[in-house]
């Protein structure tokens, strides 16, 4: 749901008007894609919101378990995407991206005073700088889709910080106490009810 309402909030309607009413959520074979089902589900029921007429890519195509080379057919549609002009909202991770360690994406106790530092820098503008004791920001290639807008969930993974678009969003507010406290969290707190905060 969360994600299907940040879709709703970032982008304006009037700002992506087209001849032809549509919305696309490419799904991938794994939880991502699972996940871009959801999406899907929950914007259908927005249905009258997004009929009139919108242009918008979700990528649920690949989450943190991608890696290696991308293999067909997902290779075609990511250098599809890669040329678009139509705005991409990616679900946890922007498809396609690797890292220099060939890696993969879990997110790691160290990304979360990442969270925190947004916070209270009340600002995206360069995350790359940001650095913490004994970790540094991953410089990974940019190989994958650069998309307009990333909704992380849980937390951000390695992949944000590459992230250059305009509008991030954490979702996912119910984070088990345990698997909290295991990965020593600092997450941000959701205002009111709300289950997406943008960073
Ligand atoms: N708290 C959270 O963060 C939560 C996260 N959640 C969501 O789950 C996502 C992670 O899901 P996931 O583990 O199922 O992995 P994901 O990347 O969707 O798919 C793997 C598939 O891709 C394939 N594949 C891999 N590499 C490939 C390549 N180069 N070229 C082609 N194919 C390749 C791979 O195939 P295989 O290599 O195994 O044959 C497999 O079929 C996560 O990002 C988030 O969206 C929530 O649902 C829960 C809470």
């Amino acid at each position: 749901m969360s994600l299907a309402i940040v879709s709703l909030q970032a982008y304006q309607l009037s700002s992506l008007v087209k001849a032809r009413p549509s919305l696309l959520v490419i799904c991938g074979p794994g939880n991502n894609g699972g996940d871009g089902l959801v999406c899907a589900r929950h914007l259908k029921l927005f249905a009258k919101v997004i009929d009139e007429a919108y242009n918008l890519v979700i990528d649920a195509i690949f989450g943190f378990s991608f890696k290696g080379a991308v293999r067909e057919p997902f290779g075609s549609i990511l250098d599809v995407l890669k040329k678009t002009t139509v705005p991409i909202a990616s679900i946890d991770i922007p498809s396609g991206q690797t890292f220099k360690d060939g890696g993969n994406h879990q997110f790691l106790p160290v990304l979360f005073p990442i969270v925190s530092a947004w916070i209270e820098a009340g600002t995206w503008s360069d995350p790359g700088s940001f650095s913490f004791k004994g970790w540094d920001v991953e410089q990974g290639s940019t190989d994958g889709l650069q998309p307009d807008m990333l909704i992380s969930l849980t937390a951000p993974k390695k992949s944000a910080s590459l992230f250059r678009g305009r509008y991030h969003f954490l979702g996912g507010r119910f984070v088990p106490t345990a698997l909290e406290k295991k990965y020593q969290l600092r997450l941000p707190p959701y205002p009111g009810t709300d289950c997406v905060l943008q960073l």
